[in-house]
């Protein structure tokens, strides 16, 4: 029987000598060959919604650097899409939708029920990926968390620090609760399809966690987090999950037990060496390279590299960055950190 894929083993909690490596927008604008297809796409939702061209960007990476892992391209706004708010992306600047304030916008949401019929192109790039990847890359789908894509539904768009977001939660607790409930549950059955067309993991992508405070965070971070793991791991016994509270940072304690999730992604402001100590004993871990060595490079990216490496060498481990890879990012310092990683 062929050895089981580097991401699976240490997601079931082994420690292994060298860390399997995957970035966080690995196919992304850094890369010229990302840059041609989008613009044979037409833009970035076209491609997102082109099985063919979003597989051919997932495989980008892996061709040019054999990660460990692929991830799915797709975006988390593809689910408010779904939902039936408007879509669109203002280059330069980010997402742009419909925004949900009122009763009567929430209304004309459509139901759960109805987002495969928007997200069927994206089950079927699971299904070409799956087909396509090297045997030893292990593929990962992916959502947003509810309240990180309630974000940007109640907004309308990024927010420094998600301010219409927590207005509405004070002022209409009952419309940001049920706002978040459904997009609960369509995230439950999306991620649910995503596994069925052959993703091997899912990772759930929290992105502004960080702001969330107190009773807060338990009942719109933790809680959703729980139910969507609880609900996934029901329906696929042994599907692995990625939880990534983005800047939780103490809050970061106890989240994977909590949630029931097997892997811990880790922000760039969390020290390795507390992580060690505090987080990787519950379980995998997930991280933590700053992005912007992938701009600098040098002797910082290396030495840094290798202190992370370190930190987590004594338990399971993934290595990746602390968030995604900027377009300034120079592809050549991908490799030098995949290279020592490696043990370059
Ligand atoms: C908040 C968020 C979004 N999308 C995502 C998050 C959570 C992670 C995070 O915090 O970064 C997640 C995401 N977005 C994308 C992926 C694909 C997989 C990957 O390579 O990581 C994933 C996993 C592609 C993308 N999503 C986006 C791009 C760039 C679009 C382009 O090619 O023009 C890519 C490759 C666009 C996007 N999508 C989003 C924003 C705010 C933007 C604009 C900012 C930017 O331009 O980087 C929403």
């Amino acid at each position: 029987m062929a050895e089981q894929k580097k991401i699976l083993r240490a997601l079931a909690g082994e420690t292994q000598d060298v860390p399997p490596i995957w970035m966080m927008r690995q196919a992304g604008r850094y890369l010229p060959e990302y840059r041609a297809t989008r613009a044979q796409a037409g833009d970035f939702l076209k491609l997102c919604y082109n099985p063919e061209l979003a597989a051919e960007v997932t495989l980008q990476p892996i061709r040019r650097y054999g990660f460990d892992a692929a991830i799915l391209f797709a975006d988390i706004l593809l689910i408010p899409q779904a939902l039936g708010a408007d879509l669109w992306f203002v280059t330069g600047e980010g997402p742009r939708l419909s925004t949900i304030t009122t009763e009567a916008d929430f209304a004309k949401l459509g139901p759960v029920s109805d987002i495969h019929e928007t997200l069927n192109p994206i089950y079927e790039t699971v299904k070409i990926l799956s087909r396509e990847l090297p045997s030893e890359t292990t593929l990962i789908g992916f959502a947003g968390a509810p309240w990180t894509v309630a974000t940007y539904m109640i907004a309308g768009r990024g927010t420094p620090d998600q301010g219409p977001a927590h207005a509405l939660k004070q002022e209409n607790r009952p419309l940001f609760e049920a706002l978040l409930a459904r997009i609960t549950e369509a995230t439950i059955d999306y991620l649910s399809k995503q596994i069925e067309a052959g993703a091997e993991v899912v990772k759930i992508f929290d992105s502004w966690a960080g702001s969330l405070k107190g009773d807060d965070f338990r009942k719109y971070a933790l809680q959703p987090c729980r139910e969507i793991t609880a609900a996934l791991k029901q329906r696929h016994p042994g599907i692995p999950v990625i939880g990534f509270p983005r800047e939780a940072g103490e809050k970061y304690l106890g989240f994977a037990k909590e949630t029931g999730i097997d892997c811990l992604a880790l922000d760039n402001s969390v020290d390795p060496l507390w992580a060690a100590q505090n987080l990787q004993v519950d379980g995998c871990v997930q991280g933590n390279l700053a992005s912007r060595h992938m701009v600098t490079g040098g002797q910082d990216l290396v030495d840094e590299t290798r202190a992370i490496v370190q930190a987590f060498k004594n338990g399971p481990h993934i290595f990746n960055l602390g968030h995604g890879i900027t377009p300034d990012a120079d592809p050549d310092n991908v490799q030098l950190m995949i290279d020592t990683v490696r043990g370059g």
